[in-house]
């Protein structure tokens, strides 16, 4: 899954030529780097970003989709938790919801029945302007397989079936190191509700804690991290870096393939 984040240029918010363009462009170039999967996120989920209004964030997107599947038929992602964005992305080609707070703000988990696509349920602990104060659990692994239990079932209550849901731990959402540590150790244990399971981990700021990188220096660290996460039971990785995990992917299943 390669990662298009739709943020404004510095001349113009979303929607100007160039923009679309250039994201069109990179998404072509990640599935010809091997992406399977483009993931569109028209608002970035940092802690201190403003809130994108719904018609600015379907303004970003909407182009941008079908500017894609104008050229290409490769699975589209709407990264959003916005239930008219979904309805609007779905609508103009992307084939299923990635949504960081897993159907659970309003209107979503309704939008999402009605469009009957798949979704990818990720955990986040509070929200992005507080889920780094302190991330605390008693059991980690536990916690998270309470939540997906409880979202699956609130899935399923819509019409949701199980096998349209991919579950997600959401690597740094409201964890520390060591959590996500542990969550990577262990994401095996994730497999129960078999659902498969995707891992977001590209660049993020526990490589920066482990090797003292700054984002631009994490490439290694997300590749080694990628590679981990699908030998520890991942079967989508959600990258930045599509050519340099494709070939560490390729090694993997290469060996694998030897068993
Ligand atoms: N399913 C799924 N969707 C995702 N969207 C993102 S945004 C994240 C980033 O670093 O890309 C991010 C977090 C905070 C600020 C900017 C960007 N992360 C995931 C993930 O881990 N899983």
């Amino acid at each position: 899954m390669g990662v298009l984040n739709i943020t404004p240029d510095s001349f113009s918010d979303g929607g100007s030529f160039t923009q679309i363009e250039s994201a069109v462009q990179h998404a072509l170039k990640m599935a010809e780097q091997g992406a399977t999967i483009i993931d569109i996120g028209g608002e970035s989920t940092r802690p201190n970003a403003l809130p994108v209004s719904t018609d600015e964030e379907i303004q970003r997107v909407v182009p941008v989709i079908e500017g894609i599947r104008h050229k290409s038929d490769i699975a589209i992602s709407i990264d959003t938790s916005k239930a008219d964005v979904m309805k609007a992305a779905i609508e103009a080609g992307a084939d299923f919801i990635n949504d960081v707070y897993a159907l659970q703000r309003t209107g979503s988990l309704d939008m999402a029945a009605s469009l009957g696509v798949p979704v990818c349920l990720m955990h986040m602990q509070a929200d992005p302007t507080t889920m780094q104060d302190q991330p605390h659990y008693l059991n980690v692994v536990e916690e998270l397989n309470d939540f997906f239990a409880q979202r699956i079932a609130a899935c399923e209550q819509v019409g949701i079936a199980k096998g349209k849901i991919i579950l997600d731990p959401g690597f740094g959402f409201g964890k520390t190191l060591q959590h996500n540590l542990t969550l990577l150790a262990k994401l095996k244990e994730f497999e129960s509700h078999g659902c498969p399971i995707l891992a977001g981990l590209s660049r993020k700021s526990m490589f920066g804690q482990l090797l003292d990188k700054k984002v631009d220096e994490r490439l290694i660290g997300s590749v080694s991290a990628a590679l981990l996460a699908v030998a520890n039971g991942a079967s989508i990785v959600r990258v930045h870096d599509v050519a340099e995990t494709a070939d560490a992917l390729k090694v993997y299943m290469a060996v694998q393939a030897a068993k």
